[in-house]
């Protein structure tokens, strides 16, 4: 599978957020996107999620067995995006049951994220990190390629955050592709980067800066 964005711009309303931002990512790639607060690091994932329509540029998915990009892709936004009056089983079994490709059973995706024993809890009773690891569960109850994460680390704990970033690894280790914002380090082995950047005064155009490492 091999993720090709070119030329990628994007507007809020009468603004141009950024333009120019071009990458590839293969089976097993990790990409961090880094800038600013309101640089447009959630805008592009929104464009590759197909939840806002890009001003211009091109993103294509290729050799992924004939199946569109919103087929093969999670996203996980910075909001939890779950149901407050459901349980946490509940809600991934409503996931899952959306998504179709199911992987593993909800009950075994909250044990991976150390939450067994929230399952019949409404979320609203959850705490924030408590939350965040339902709503990360999700990427373990339906089988897709392409992981966009936005900010996953917000609100976790260190050792849920080393939980993460296995499953990471392990998703990564299996040929999955895994494109996250980030204001923290995330230790991702071999992940690329690119920072996005409002242009300095004295530059016209956009920068976006790539490289390997976090
Ligand atoms: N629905 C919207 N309508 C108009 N402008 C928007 C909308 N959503 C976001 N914006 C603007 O687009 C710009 C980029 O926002 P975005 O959320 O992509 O930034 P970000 O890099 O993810 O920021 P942060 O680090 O704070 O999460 C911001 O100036 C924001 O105000």
């Amino acid at each position: 599978m091999r993720l090709h964005v070119e030329n990628l711009a994007c507007s809020r309303g009468e603004r141009r957020i950024f333009e120019g931002l071009s990458f590839a990512l293969d089976s097993g790639d990790a990409l961090l996107v880094l800038g600013r607060n309101g640089a447009g690091k959630s805008s592009l994932l929104d464009i590759l999620a197909g939840r806002l329509a890009p001003a211009g540029g091109s993103l294509a998915l290729e050799e992924a067995g004939g199946r569109s990009l919103s087929e093969c892709l999670h996203y996980v936004g910075h909001r939890d995006a779950l149901k407050a009056a459901l349980t946490a089983e509940e809600n991934l079994t409503f996931a899952r049951d959306f998504l179709g490709s199911p992987a593993l059973a909800p009950r075994e995706a909250l044990a991976a994220l150390g939450l067994a024993h929230a399952a019949r809890l409404p979320v609203a009773y959850l705490s924030a990190g408590q939350r965040r690891r339902v709503a990360l569960a999700r990427l373990l109850v339906a089988e897709r390629s392409l992981w966009l994460l936005d900010e996953p680390t917000a609100a976790l704990d260190a050792a849920s955050q080393e939980t993460l970033l296995r499953l990471i690894d392990e998703h990564r280790r299996k040929g999955g592709i895994v494109i996250a914002t980030t204001h923290q380090p995330l230790a991702l082995a071999e992940a690329k980067t690119i920072r996005i950047e409002r242009p300095a005064p004295d530059r016209s155009a956009f920068v976006v800066a790539d490289g390997e490492g976090a």
